[in-house]
């Protein structure tokens, strides 16, 4: 396997629920070891996306590649090398985290190769999601947060070789988050876990991606890393400064030119020197305007 593999190949994706069209004509790829964000107003058809590839829902149309197999389908082996966060796991509400944790787990050892151990071994990523004071407590007693934690274990358990994780940080604290991007991060740099997660959290996604994409309206409106994405907006960087006791702003793509010129022209008056690189959150709202306008 080499790290160019494409595990996931869209084409032409449509999904249509009644009279209405929700994807349009989603068309990407994911290579091997890539964190790819996929954003989007709400009802841009993110769930629906990652249901279809997961298998879980029928597409109108399109041609859809996850791991070489049709998720449509796929049997038990290609299930067993996806991870799929659900939030299901309330239904168990007697088990003990632990105790369902190692009860899911067996499943996968059958699958476990030369080089990848299977299942993932429990108290292992019982810490990784920070749930080691639980291990021993019943799934029911568990808070929002900590279920949201285990939702997340049992879709690792079977150290899959891609992950669907659907808002997977949503009602999360601050101490699980950063875990969880952690363990995300962990994942990622070995290299060969591919991920696919949804997040309304722009400062997370920043974080986490390699890639992101932007779906709005069914359509994908921009693909690319945020440096990519960030050139695609105009004036993307403010810069600032004070001259004379009067402050001035002015929106740029080429604040270096900008800062470089400013100096020239009038040196050591120039005080105050702030440089603004545009966030994802700026580009993230400026993709998704063009795009309800109409001019991407
Ligand atoms: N089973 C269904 N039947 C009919 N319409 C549906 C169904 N599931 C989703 N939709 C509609 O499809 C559109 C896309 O929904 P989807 O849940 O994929 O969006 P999303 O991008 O995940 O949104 P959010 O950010 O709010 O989670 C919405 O307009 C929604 O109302």
């Amino acid at each position: 396997m080499t790290t160019s593999e494409v595990v996931l190949d869209v084409e032409g994706l449509r999904m249509r629920y009644g009279p209405a069209d929700v994807l349009h004509d989603v068309t990407f790829r994911a290579r091997r070891g890539e964190v790819v964000c996929l954003l989007g107003p709400n009802g841009a058809g993110k769930t629906t996306t990652i249901e279809i590839l997961e298998g879980f829902r029928m597409r109108s149309a399109g041609r859809v590649e996850v791991l070489g197999t049709d998720p449509a389908r796929a049997g038990e082996d290609w299930r067993a090398r996806v991870g799929v966060v659900l939030q299901s796991w309330r239904d168990h509400g007697k088990w003990r985290v632990r105790e369902l944790l190692e009860h899911l787990g067996r499943y996968y050892a059958a699958y476990a190769t030369e080089t990848v151990a299977r299942p993932w071994w429990a108290d292992r990523l019982i810490a990784a999601v920070g749930l080691t004071e639980q291990a021993e407590h019943k799934i029911r007693t568990l808070s929002g947060g900590q279920r949201r934690r285990f939702d997340v274990a049992v879709g690792l358990v079977g150290r899959p070789e891609l992950v669907f994780l659907d808002e997977p940080t949503a009602g999360l604290d601050p101490v699980a988050r950063r875990a969880f991007h952690e363990l995300v991060l962990e994942l990622a740099a070995e290299g060969d876990t591919t991920i696919l997660l949804t997040t309304h959290d722009l400062a997370e996604a920043e974080k986490l991606a390699d890639r992101i994409m932007v779906l709005d309206g069914g359509r994908i409106v921009a693909d690319g890393t945020v440096a990519q994405l960030a050139r695609q907006i105009a004036g993307q960087d403010e810069v600032r400064w004070t001259r004379d006791g009067q402050r001035f702003a002015r929106s740029a793509t080429e604040s270096t030119r900008l800062v470089f010129d400013l100096f020239k022209q009038y040196g050591e008056e120039i005080e105050d020197l702030e440089v603004r690189r545009a966030s994802l959150e700026d580009t993230y709202l400026s993709l998704v305007r063009q795009a309800e306008e109409g001019t991407r």
